[in-house]
């Protein structure tokens, strides 16, 4: 063995000095041995000069038998036949360095098992995508699907997911594997039975659009990488009264406000505040049997005769059946509540005339207009609090770009982040005194 050093090829060229002087350099590190490696230079004793027959790392000396030379350990000359000497033990591994590699290989064991412990992760990290994997689909409209992803690997820490579920509306990024582009949605409310790891998500396909066509083109057990929370409004714990003016999958958030309101801070549907939700959307497809004829805007005379009768005649439609009447007394379609729709009911029901919801749906004319929301906003309770304080109240705006602009005006960019910008759109035109107003 030729000893320790730098490389093969610095060994290699010690083998010639006069052709390369800086084997030298070689030689040098020929003959050193460090304390703990002693079993490399056994045979040259640190510093002595190498024998003449030690010709580097491949050469074999050999002793009068022909067999190849044993070097001594104690460093002295003397030759001992290879044949009778026993094998020697490089590395002789004394209690000490036992008991060293013990408590390391412990230590290495915690270290790991700490490190890839499920509780000590998070099933969402604001800063980096962390995998969900698909669960199921459930088709809602043409348009739109409810994903149910879950947070792989299972038993991680969802402490973050709940303290957004106490602080408001709240998303999560998704990003398109093969384009790395990303884009936000709104997590719907945890059902009754599913796991806290579950994530689910409202999703509308936009034509050609990157990242929703990706999510409903994708199978079961697709893998799908999530980044979040990230809170986009805070909702004041002193509220009043909320009015969730909401287009499409806007109906998300309003969800979620209901969830945080009536599931998280207020136990008692005695307090807290009341909250109206408008749900506009495209196509009836979309909120099937969620026209309420009397609760809606018709009831408060605002729907024209012909809406009325487009209404009527698509009720007319439907094959006869026996009507099962709800709690609110109204007759129910007979085409199948869509997931969403059912999903609201419920939250309606549950929170006993706290949760007041109202569809519009474009394709039959019945649009949030100027003079509704006056009558809504004059409707609603203007008195002072039992305390003689102001009652808080806030109206939030959530849908498509479109919907925001006629109802608050667009939002605005700064410095690449986007800002609330000037209130413009219906509510500046009615000039809604008295309430807070945030773009979602
Ligand atoms: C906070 C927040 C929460 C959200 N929550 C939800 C939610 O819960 N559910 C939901 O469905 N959506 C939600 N969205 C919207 C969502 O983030 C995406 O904007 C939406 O899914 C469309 O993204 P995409 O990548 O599919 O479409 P994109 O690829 O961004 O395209 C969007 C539209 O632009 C058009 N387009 C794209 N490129 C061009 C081009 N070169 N020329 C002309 N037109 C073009 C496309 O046809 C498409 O109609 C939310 C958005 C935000 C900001």
């Amino acid at each position: 063995m030729q000893g320790l050093c730098c490389n093969r090829r610095c060994i290699q060229r010690s083998q010639n000095p006069i052709l390369f002087p800086r084997a030298l350099h070689a030689r040098r590190f020929a003959g050193r041995s460090s304390p703990g490696f002693s079993g490399f230079n056994a045979g040259k004793p640190s510093g002595s000069p190498r024998s003449p027959k030690d010709k580097g790392p491949n050469s074999k000396a050999t002793g009068p038998s022909g067999q190849p030379h044993q070097a001594p350990r104690d460093g002295s000359a003397k030759e001992v036949d290879n044949a009778e000497t026993p094998p020697r033990t490089r590395f002789r591994i004394g209690p000490g360095k036992l008991i060293f590699f013990s408590i390391a290989a412990f230590l290495g064991y915690k270290v790991n098992t700490w490190r890839t412990n499920p509780a000590r992760s998070v099933i969402l990290n604001p800063r980096f995508f962390l995998p969900f994997i698909l669960q199921s689909r459930e088709k809602v409209s043409s348009t739109s699907v409810i994903l149910n992803l879950l947070s792989l690997p299972k038993g991680q820490n969802t402490e973050s997911v709940s303290e957004a579920w106490r602080t408001g509306v709240w998303s999560v990024q998704v990003i398109q594997p093969e384009l790395q582009i990303a884009r936000s949605y709104t997590p719907l409310p945890p059902i009754e039975g599913t796991e806290p790891e579950q994530v689910r998500l409202f999703v509308r396909q936009e034509p050609q659009g990157e990242v929703s066509t990706f999510l409903h083109k994708i199978n079961r057990g697709t893998i799908v990488n999530l980044r979040g929370p990230r809170v986009e409004y805070e909702i004041p714990d002193d509220v009043d009264e909320i009015l969730f003016l909401a287009g499409g999958t806007g109906i998300a958030p309003a969800l979620q406000v209901a969830h945080t309101l009536f599931n998280h801070r207020i136990k008692s549907t005695e307090q807290g505040p009341e909250l109206r939700v408008l749900w506009a959307n495209r196509r009836r497809e979309d909120s099937i049997n969620g026209l309420d004829p009397f609760s809606s805007p018709r009831a408060r005379g605002e729907l024209i005769p012909k809406i009325r009768k487009l209404a009527d005649e698509w009720q007319g439609e439907l094959p006869s059946q026996p009507k099962e009447t709800t709690e609110e007394g109204t007759a129910p379609s007979q085409h199948s509540q869509t997931r969403l729709v059912e999903e609201v009911e419920t939250m309606k029901s549950r929170h006993g005339g706290k949760v007041i919801v109202d569809y519009f749906i474009d394709e039959e004319g019945s649009y949030i207009t100027e003079s509704l929301l006056r009558t809504y906003l004059s409707d609603i309770d203007q008195t002072a609090n039992q305390d003689g304080t102001p009652r808080r109240k806030v109206i939030l705006v959530s849908g498509p770009d479109g919907f925001v602009n006629y109802l608050a005006g667009p939002k605005t960019w700064q410095r690449g982040r986007e800002i609330q910008g000037p209130l413009g759109g219906l509510l500046k035109k009615i000039d809604a005194q008295g309430w807070e107003i945030w773009k979602l």
